[in-house]
């Protein structure tokens, strides 16, 4: 089970490859997942948004768990955060309760989305799981779920025991700063392009959709500014920019899948409707730029 103070470092949410009929492709899934492991990342996440969570079933989240765990066992044995959050308190709590029977090492837990409910509701929904043994980080991304946690209730949610830290796509770096001032649990940043302002402001690293691909310098960047080479860092970030950039111009995880495929990462660019490919011209500028 993970711990607050290992939760630092790059862990990347991975795609979840599909054959050309739609099915999983648990082979690709399984040799990509290598692949980020050697690349020297610290945890993955399965079932993010990047791993199209809105369109995989139960059954489904749990064979990728199962095919993530055996990746590992001819690699290295880093921590897995499944996706368990939806926007009905109950089948949340059932879906984690899952992840840690099935091995999980965390769970990830997204604002409930939608239905827009009232900051004590959303206090009360993360105290729901207290009783289930996992820990769990708390996933909070305005943009996509329509609610806006204030401060109060982001404190109020980390001071609980089985709470190990936030995931913050707020799309600023007030809450960082915020939380890391008063010295909260630990932050990963969830907006690529504020990987660096983060880090800066106090952020223990990122869970980024972008690390899928020149994974092995978004770890090398994290190293350098641990150890304080600040100017290699923001040397390597900016480097990353417009990278990052691109990737976000269309519907994540449509550009990375297309990458990957490119680079033969992964069989098919295929994705689950609603999502769709992305477009030519989209196409053009990608296979433009430098990756590794
Ligand atoms: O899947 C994730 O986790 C992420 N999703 C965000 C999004 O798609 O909005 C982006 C972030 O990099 C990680």
């Amino acid at each position: 089970m993970l711990k607050s103070h290992e939760l630092r470092g790059i862990f990347v949410p991975i795609v979840t490859p599909f054959e050309a009929n739609g099915e999983l492709d648990l082979e690709s899934f399984g040799t990509f997942a290598q692949h980020l492991i050697t690349e020297g990342i610290h945890g993955l996440v399965v079932n993010g948004t990047t791993g199209e969570s809105p369109a995989i079933e139960s059954n489904e989240v749990l064979m990728l768990l199962a095919a993530a765990r055996k990746a590992m066992e001819s690699t290295r044995r880093i921590p897995i955060v499944l996706g368990t959050g939806t926007n009905s308190t109950a089948s949340t709590l059932k879906r984690t309760e899952q992840a840690g029977l099935h091995g999980a090492d965390a769970a990830l837990v997204v604002v409930p989305y939608y239905n827009r409910p009232s900051q004590q509701g959303i206090i009360e929904h993360f105290r729901s799981l207290a009783d289930v043994g996992l820990p769990v980080i708390l996933y909070d991304i305005p943009h996509r779920t329509g609610v806006v946690l204030e401060l109060d209730t982001v404190r109020t949610i980390m001071e609980m025991d089985h709470m190990i830290g936030l995931k913050d796509s707020t799309g600023s770096i007030k809450l960082v700063t915020e939380l890391s001032r008063i010295g909260s649990k630990p932050v990963l940043c969830g907006d690529d392009e504020l990987f660096y302002a983060s880090l800066c402001c106090g952020a223990q690293g990122g869970m980024l959709a972008s690390a899928n691909v020149a994974t092995n310098r978004f770890v090398r960047l994290y190293q350098h500014q641990m150890e304080d080479q600040t100017q290699e860092a923001r040397h390597m970030f900016d480097d990353l920019l417009p990278l990052i950039r691109l990737l976000f111009t269309e519907p994540n995880p449509a550009p990375l899948k297309w990458l990957l495929a490119q680079q033969q990462q992964i069989k098919s660019d295929e994705l689950r409707l609603p999502m769709t490919r992305i477009s030519s011209q989209l196409q053009q500028q990608l296979a433009s730029i430098q990756v590794r």
